[in-house]
């Protein structure tokens, strides 16, 4: 990629893209042709978007889940590599930050580090996790990089069968968004949190209760059944009006395990697979997308890639590629 050098923690280059090759020219491309194949610049107004990889297992290994979620980012991409380009738009992969160990706090400073300095190359980050330890990490880049503009309201949009509101005495995969809430307490700033497919089984009381003392908004999973879509998207349009800039960050055990078993603690019940894909498709024409990430992948636990799969068509349909 010409003329972009931000300043970025990576601990990894960017990896080398495979996938089926049916000849060079824009009607064969596809992901692995593309990325990083382009100068920058933001033709039909869409800004370049930064596949960034979080490789953590450290928060699901504290929250005591089921480790493998460190492998997910390389996952992720070999399964985007085959995907058909349709609407190309530049794609860029900046490379990996690794959590060696428990390592976890500074590889969250480096990676809110790195999604800051993208955000200033007017990149779209988009973050490959890791657990949902991942989110604390890309929340504190987007605050760095809108902390001297508190007329800019940033919200968080999560899609995810659990609020992860936990309270530990160390940041978990549990425990993001109340470490979030409480930094922006300490900041005078507000929290606007919204979860979509809130399994009721999978969230103590204690939680519930959390969620509501701090203002968090919710559609439980079986509020997101495929007849319900036209609410589901009201929901979040309501959401949406009282904002500036989205930070969507999507939980893949938010969907029924049929379609997502490589999850540390995939859904029994699930919020189908075409409610969260309209979702996707509504925000990706909202013009509030300022940050995503994709986490809880597990490589490990995946049937036939099917997870991977499925996160990567949810990926593709945000980029609107
Ligand atoms: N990021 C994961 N959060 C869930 C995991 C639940 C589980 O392991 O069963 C949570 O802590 O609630
Ligand atoms: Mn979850
Ligand atoms: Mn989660």
């Amino acid at each position: 990629m010409e003329n972009f050098e931000p300043q970025l923690a990576v601990d990894r280059a960017p990896a080398i893209w495979i996938g089926r090759n049916d000849g060079t020219g824009e009607q064969h491309l596809r992901w692995h042709q593309h990325v990083n194949s382009q100068p920058a610049g933001t033709p039909n107004g869409r800004r370049p978007a930064a596949l960034l990889g979080f490789a953590s297992d450290a928060g699901v290994l504290r929250n005591e889940g089921r480790v493998g979620a460190a492998r997910g980012p390389q996952a992720l991409r070999a399964a985007l590599g085959s995907l058909a380009i349709h609407e190309p738009r530049p794609l860029v992969d900046a490379g990996d930050i690794e959590v060696l160990g428990d390592e976890l706090e500074s590889g969250q400073e480096r990676l809110a580090q790195s999604v800051s300095a993208l955000l200033a190359g007017e990149m779209l980050p988009v973050v490959l996790g890791g657990g949902h330890e991942t989110a604390y990490g890309s929340f504190t880049g987007l605050f760095k990089h809108f902390r001297d503009e508190p007329e800019t309201r940033l919200g968080i949009l999560n899609l995810d069968g659990h609020f992860d509101l936990r309270s530990a005495p160390r940041r978990t995969s549990g425990t993001p968004f109340l470490d979030i809430a409480r930094d922006l307490q300490a900041e005078g700033r507000d929290f606007n949190y919204a979860v979509v497919g809130i399994s009721k089984p999978s969230n103590t009381p204690v939680l519930f209760e959390r969620a509501r003392s701090l203002g968090v908004r919710y559609l439980l999973d079986e509020q997101c059944t495929a007849g319900q879509l036209p609410a589901v998207l009201g929901f979040v349009e309501d959401f949406l009006a009282g904002i500036d800039k989205l930070y969507l960050t999507i939980d893949l055990d938010v969907l029924p395990a049929s379609v997502a078993p490589g999850v540390s603690a995939p859904a029994g019940f699930g919020v189908p697979l075409e409610v969260i894909h309209g979702l996707c498709a509504m925000l990706a024409g909202s013009g509030k997308l300022a940050l995503i990430d994709v986490v809880e992948l597990n490589p490990g636990l995946d049937i036939d890639g099917r997870t991977a799969r499925t996160a990567a068509r949810l990926v593709n349909t945000l980029l609107g590629v």
